[in-house]
């Protein structure tokens, strides 16, 4: 099956959408799914050409049901609706205000490209390859890489970075107004077996069969005593279950240039419970071990999400609350998804 028919591109919104003019050449190929957050009864407009699904708060509370409460409103993580009508094998999801970035010889970046690249190719998350990814052209294993693990596993997840604006927390954006990520790095590296990372949710993509339940970005934004951790959750549950079930995921390549940063006072007010509860959540899922019964990312999600009512309910009544969520997102997946392993 040609690639166009297995990868869908979500993309969460409250702006206009004119950063599609930019990446015409490489999107327009694909099936966009637009989440449009905030009010339903704003236009927003699509640029011509685009071959696209546009869903608001009204299509979600009447595609999900009386389990919409799960997918979260005035939050980026909205975005996880998208994941979830996909009927694709594969998504790329990226923000409205991230544009076509350069490489250091000037060329447009194919950030659709690289992240396919990655996804395509094994990952190697038991012993760190010290020449980073040896699938790409030009590269191999080292010398002392045991031959057992040269096939690696399957990929599930490929993170992008960003040029000019970084993924920064509200206090660094605050103490830094000015700095700008200038800094190429040519490299894609599998994130290691038992390590944590933050992941941005700007420019990532996923193999939706693989680990596609696990994407689910939390209850966050309005009514919500916290707001964007949504790719941060989503990223932690994530790793945990892939280094469970044996699947890699990489980092690096390919950039995307972040033009706009979100106001830090605000994001503040969003992030400040998070930033405190991140010091307990991370050691929470750095010593989750999944039973060997889960053998599925559902069974996987379903136990990680009573493990999180058992282990992080004594810091808030919100984490009770995030656990019912994550059940009702993998029944709502279920429902959705007739055809996923369960
Ligand atoms: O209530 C909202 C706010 C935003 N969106 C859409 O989500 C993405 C990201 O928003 P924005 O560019 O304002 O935020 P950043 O701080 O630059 O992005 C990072 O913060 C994240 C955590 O929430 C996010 O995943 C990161 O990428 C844009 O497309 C907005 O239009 C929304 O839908 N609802
Ligand atoms: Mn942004």
């Amino acid at each position: 099956m040609a690639l166009v028919d297995q990868l869908d591109i979500v993309i969460p919104t409250i702006r206009n959408l004119d950063f599609l003019e930019q990446w015409r050449p490489f999107f327009q190929p694909y099936h966009l799914i637009i989440v449009q957050d905030g009010d339903p009864t704003k236009t927003i407009k699509v640029p011509p050409g685009f071959d696209y699904e546009l869903f608001n708060r009204n299509d979600i509370e009447r595609i999900v049901g009386d389990k919409a409460w799960c997918i979260s409103y005035k939050d980026s993580a909205c975005r996880c609706f998208g994941f979830l009508v996909s009927k694709k094998r594969y998504i790329y999801t990226i923000d409205d205000d991230c544009f076509v970035a350069k490489d250091p010889s000037n060329e447009d970046i194919n950030a659709l490209e690289q992240h396919i690249k990655n996804l395509l190719s094994p990952a190697t998350p038991y012993i760190f390859n010290t020449l980073y990814d040896p699938y790409r052209e030009g590269a191999d294993f080292v010398r002392g890489y045991p031959f057992s693990l040269r096939e690696g596993v399957p990929t599930a997840i490929s993170h992008g970075l960003w040029l000019n604006i970084p993924d920064y927390d509200a206090p660094t954006q605050m103490v830094k107004p000015l700095e700008r990520n200038t800094r190429y790095v040519d490299a894609v590296l599998t994130i290691p077996k038992g390590t944590l990372y933050p992941m941005c949710g700007m420019n990532m993509a996923f193999d939706r069969a693989l680990i596609g339940p696990a994407m689910y970005f939390g209850l966050m934004g309005e009514g919500q005593p916290i707001g964007r951790y949504d790719d941060m959750w989503a990223g932690w549950c994530s790793k945990v279950i892939c280094d469970h079930l044996g699947l890699g995921v990489k980092t690096g390549l390919p950039y995307i240039y972040h033009s706009k940063a979100s106001n830090p006072f605000t994001n503040l007010r969003k992030e400040y419970k998070g930033i405190f509860w991140q010091e307990e959540i991370i050691p929470f899922f750095q010593q989750t071990q999944l039973s060997k019964d889960s053998t599925s990312v559902t069974a996987c999600y379903l136990e990680l999400a009573e493990k999180v009512r058992a282990g992080l309910g004594h810091i808030d009544p919100y984490f009770a609350k995030l656990a019912d969520g994550m059940v009702a997102w993998i029944e709502t997946w279920q429902a959705l998804n007739p055809d996923y392993e369960k």
